[in-house]
């Protein structure tokens, strides 16, 4: 097996760019705790890219001890410590009114009063999957926002983002390209950086998008199968 010293650069290894809810944690969004020495120890870049707001991967990258290189809320929040830049892009606003509307109908969030789920969140909405779709789409599109399903959550988002303009914001902020990328992740929020990636790797409780767009689909689920994409850059 190679040895390499974290955070050294290695030439054979890719940057990693992987996605949190169901590839690095399970259906219940626990974390296998088996991800976190290969990400610790990952030679290379390692981008978290996520649907969650954006506390959620800066303290998993803190946790870790790896430098926060972070996509959240589906590419609307993108930054990068290593130089200092924060972009944020979406219309957050048309997704809070879209919130408001959907209110007024008689329907709930559905994350309480608190709302962990919104409260941090700088530039889309979400809903709980236990809440009405339809009538949420339905709203969205009439302020030019797609809402899209994850299987964790409904995130209403601008279509001027994705997880794939993230990585290019990154890219161009750090100098790399995104052909060089391995992608790890499980739906639908994943495909456009998986378009984008050297490498694509669908874990294999992914949803149908996902496993389309992958160019590799794993047999185990969830962190198995997150193991299991980067087993190949590990031995
Ligand atoms: O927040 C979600 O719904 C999904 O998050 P993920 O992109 O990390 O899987
Ligand atoms: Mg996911």
């Amino acid at each position: 097996m190679r040895r390499s010293e974290p955070g050294r650069m290695d030439n054979d290894t890719p940057p990693l760019i992987v996605d949190i809810d169901g590839t690095l944690t399970d259906e219940s969004r626990a974390i296998d705790p088996r991800v976190m020495p290969v990400l610790r120890e990952w030679p290379a870049r390692v981008v978290i890219a996520t649907g969650k707001a954006m506390p959620f991967p800066i303290a998993l990258c803190e946790f870790l001890g790896i430098e926060r290189t972070v996509v959240a809320e589906n590419g609307g929040v993108v930054f990068v410590e290593a130089t200092d830049e924060l972009r944020l892009e979406g219309d957050h606003e048309a997704a809070l009114a879209v919130g408001e509307a959907y209110r007024d109908l008689g329907h709930d969030l559905g994350f309480g009063q608190v709302d962990l789920a919104n409260r941090w969140r700088e530039t889309e909405l979400v809903v709980s999957l236990d809440q009405p779709l339809e009538p949420l789409e339905d709203l969205a599109a009439t302020r030019g926002l797609v809402v899209l399903d994850t299987g964790f959550a409904y995130h209403v988002t601008d279509p001027v983002v994705d997880k794939g303009t993230g990585l290019e914001a990154v890219c161009a902020e750090l100098d790399l390209a995104p052909e060089t990328f391995l992608a790890v992740g499980d739906s639908v929020n994943d495909a456009q950086m998986f378009d984008l990636a050297g490498e694509a790797v669908a874990v294999a409780n992914a949803d149908e998008t996902a496993l389309e767009r992958a160019d590799r689909v794993t047999d185990g689920t969830y962190g198995d199968g997150f193991l299991e994409a980067v087993a190949p850059y590990r031995e």
